[in-house]
């Protein structure tokens, strides 16, 4: 049996420690110690080849900074943003403390409470390595089919943008305007997102895959999605803070809408859903904002 530590017990490492337990020895540990199995300390977690890596994005950084030590051990990234007050994107922030060899990224439609429950799922690793995928793939439950690609950044923006979109598509059901609206702006949130990769050399197909469209329909159409909920919250003229203090867990759309924004600033490009997600974050009525964006 291989051993794998998961570091982040949120709702996403501890669902990923389930699935993984089915057929691996699996520890976790978190940054306060929890009642849970197998719960070890960072420590012990850092020993251990294989690790799958469950903290936010916009706490990475600091995280790497502070706490991690490379001691050649593979990595499975499984959060989905771009870093806020950078602009980088996983793989960038990774790259200071890891080989390329040595590390793979989680995409694909997954809800942790669908995960936690054993229904079926699918999901992609993706990776510069095949035979590290290939390796990761093999410790996934029979209830989780996997794929493996090696377009890292396309898998990567897809996962990170949906989350962006998602915020959209929950502000167009908050303020019911229609399914006919919804599907507009979830399919052009598609072609906006698939564009965007492309500009960073993503590959096409990785957006209407799992990776892409699977992730996108999945958190852009359900109250699961935390993100679609901060949408709703914004309908509904709420406070990010207030949104956020009612969710009591991670949505990184908010803080890949403000990264967006930063990189079409930067290099000036034009992203309009998730400029009016950014403006709406911002204060902007969320009404005319997506009345904007939808009519001529
Ligand atoms: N929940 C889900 O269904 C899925 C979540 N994800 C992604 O997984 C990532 C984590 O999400 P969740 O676990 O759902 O969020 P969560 O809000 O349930 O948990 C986040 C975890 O990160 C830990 N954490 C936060 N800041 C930290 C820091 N500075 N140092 C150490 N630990 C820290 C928290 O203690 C908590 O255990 C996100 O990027 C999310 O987009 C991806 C797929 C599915
Ligand atoms: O990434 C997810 C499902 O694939 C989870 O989405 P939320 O963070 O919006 O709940």
């Amino acid at each position: 049996m291989n051993k794998i530590g998961v570091i982040g017990a949120g709702k996403w490492g501890s669902a990923l420690a389930f699935a993984l337990s089915e057929k691996n020895e699996v520890y976790i540990t978190s940054r306060t110690p929890r009642d849970i199995k197998n719960f070890v300390s960072l420590e012990e977690i850092l020993e251990l080849k294989y690790i799958v890596i469950a903290i936010p994005a916009q706490e990475i950084s600091l995280w790497l900074k502070e706490h991690f030590v490379n001691k050649g051990q593979k990595i499975l990234v499984a959060a989905k943003g771009i870093e806020a007050s950078s602009g980088l994107f996983l793989n960038n922030i990774y790259k200071d403390y890891v080989k390329d060899k040595d590390i793979a990224y989680l995409s694909g439609p997954s809800f942790a409470t669908e995960v936690k429950k054993s229904l079926p799922t699918a999901l992609v690793i993706n990776s510069k390595n095949e035979e590290l995928s290939d390796k990761f793939a093999s410790f996934f439950p029979s209830f989780i089919k996997t794929y493996t690609s090696t377009d890292v950044i396309g898998a990567e923006i897809a996962g990170a943008y949906k989350n962006v979109i998602a915020i959209a598509a929950g502000v167009c059901e908050g303020l019911e305007l229609g399914k006919n609206a919804a599907a507009a702006l979830i399919s052009r949130g598609l072609v906006e997102m698939q564009r965007f990769g492309c500009a960073y050399g993503a590959k096409e197909e990785s957006f209407v895959g799992l990776s892409g469209a699977g992730d996108l329909f999945l958190t852009a159409s359900s109250t699961m999605s935390r993100n679609f909920r901060v949408g709703l919250g914004l309908a509904k003229g709420k406070t990010q803070t207030e949104i956020l203090q009612e969710l009591g867990e991670v949505a990184e759309g908010i803080g890949t809408a403000y990264a967006l924004q930063k990189i079409a600033k930067d290099r000036d490009l034009y992203l309009p859903i998730a400029r009016e997600v950014y403006e709406i974050l911002e204060g902007k009525d969320p009404l005319s904002s997506l009345k904007s964006f939808l009519s001529n």
